[in-house]
């Protein structure tokens, strides 16, 4: 069997649908064939062909990812499928080793996926880097908190005008929460809001469509606050919200307190909060809102090591030795220096939301060099794309034995330097 790997070219859009629809047991109606179609068609699309027949398939959405302080161009993996025909041959492992020369050829220091089984991708160098919160309000009674909502007024706003209202306060979002996709016109149409339709929304007895747009704030005025959210049932309905942002405490629990309140509904189901909400602590009676299911959310590999660490900023200074394995892209692995100088002046980028463009490694202060010194710690690129958000403490990774210190100190000392103000999070799948 001689496996050609190459690109897969629009004419083959429909047989890589027909190869991925049958990799995940999948027949979708017209609506979201074409909404596939469309996905597919923006991605790199890199597939293995048995002769005529197109045996494996790897794609990747061209996102940009918040990261503490900024903002990198990142491979969104999706669409990976073998045949079943064709598995357990090397395929998948030949597509993700095409996909880091793209990455390096088109400039994508990072790459991230949601993997359909959590044994597949750790060995690619993908880590766990953001966690989600199911959380469920019982609105059968008053939402007690314990923070006087805003109390600008709330009005809704057609779902179609809702990339334009709430963009501006989304994008603010970025420079807080590392491990966000930022969003055009079309994402916030197309993935946000469902305005066509073709979006597999509305789990169970949910409508689907575009949700409900509530906005706080007086009109025309940028608001404070906006929730996207539907509501079913006749009684004893559920509000499910798909995305609730606010400027402030007051104007979250504004928001929080209208979801609570809506006539013939009994439950607020929040599909995806950080796990550091502010709504955890300002519940005032915390058996009224609960988390549900605690998920990993985004894997994140850090494909270009030195861009990574050079476009992100910095919580505190560090001077360390990292030794670096990496199996999947050499280039990264080795001993490297890692120098942050000047952290107050790292920190004060993520401050003053300094969120766009690519890398701008100038304003993280960070340095990335190779050196012969004798390493601080020893750990794998996996784990250090774990940590890279801000998301998990290197400390448990080093209990866990997955990484070592050889010089004391050295691991607190770096773990201060990733340290974010919030927890990272994304949210929302594409
Ligand atoms: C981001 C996304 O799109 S996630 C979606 C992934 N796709 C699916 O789940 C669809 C159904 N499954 C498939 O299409 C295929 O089985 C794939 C893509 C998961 C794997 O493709 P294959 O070509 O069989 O993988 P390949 O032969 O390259 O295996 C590489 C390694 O991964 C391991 N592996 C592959 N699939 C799995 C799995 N499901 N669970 C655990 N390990 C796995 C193999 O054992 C192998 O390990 P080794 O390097 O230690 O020998």
């Amino acid at each position: 069997m001689t496996l050609d790997i190459r690109d897969v070219p629009e004419a083959d859009l429909d047989r890589a649908l027909d190869l991925s629809y049958l990799a995940f047991h999948l027949s979708p109606g017209e609506k979201r064939r074409n909404r596939h179609r469309e996905l597919l068609r923006r991605c790199t699309r890199i597939g293995v062909y048995d002769g005529g027949q197109l045996a494996g398939l790897a794609a990747a959405h061209l996102l940009t990812l918040s990261l503490p302080g900024g903002q990198l161009p990142c491979a969104a993996v999706d669409f990976v499928s073998v045949a079943p025909t064709h598995r357990r041959r090397g395929v998948l492992s030949s597509m993700m080793a095409e996909l880091w020369r793209r990455c390096a050829a088109d400039g994508q220091p990072l790459s991230c996926l949601w993997p359909s089984e959590s044994a597949i991708y750790g060995r690619y160098g993908y880590a766990p880097a953001t966690e989600t919160y199911r959380i469920e309000i019982d609105s059968a009674r008053p939402l007690a908190l314990r923070v006087a909502p805003d109390e600008r007024p709330l009005r809704l706003i057609d779902p179609a005008d809702a990339p334009a209202v709430l963009g501006p306060l989304f994008d603010a979002t970025l420079a807080d929460r590392a491990g966000r996709f930022t969003r055009d016109e079309a994402w916030w149409r197309q993935e946000v809001l469902n305005l066509d339709g073709a979006r597999e929304s509305g789990s169970g007895s949910q409508p689907p469509g575009p949700p409900r747009v509530v906005v706080l704030g007086e009109p025309g005025e940028p608001p404070a606050g906006y929730a996207l959210y539907r509501a079913d049932g006749n009684g004893a309905g559920t509000v499910t919200v798909d995305e609730l942002e606010a400027e402030s405490a007051p104007a979250a629990a504004a928001l929080w307190a209208y979801l609570a309140s809506i006539d013939l509904t009994t439950t607020v189901r929040v599909q995806a909060r950080p796990a550091d909400d502010p709504l955890l602590y300002i519940a005032a009676d915390r058996d009224q809102v609960r988390v549900t299911r605690q998920e990993i959310d985004l894997w994140v590999r850090l494909v270009d090591v030195h861009a990574a660490l050079t476009a992100r900023s910095w919580a505190a200074p560090v001077d360390v030795v990292l030794d670096l394995r990496d199996t999947s892209v050499p280039a990264n692995a080795g001993r490297f220096r890692l120098t942050v100088g000047d952290g107050e002046r790292a920190g004060a980028g993520a401050a003053s939301g300094a969120t766009s463009g690519a890398a701008s490694g100038a304003a993280s202060g960070a340095t990335w060099k190779p050196t012969d010194d004798a390493a601080d710690i020893s750990l794998d690129v996996r784990e250090l794309g774990a940590c890279y958000l801000g998301g998990t403490r290197l400390r448990h990774l080093v209990r866990a034995g997955l990484a070592t210190e050889h010089t004391p100190g050295a691991v607190r000392r770096l773990e201060a330097a990733l340290e974010t103000e919030w927890l990272p999070f994304t949210g929302e799948n594409y």
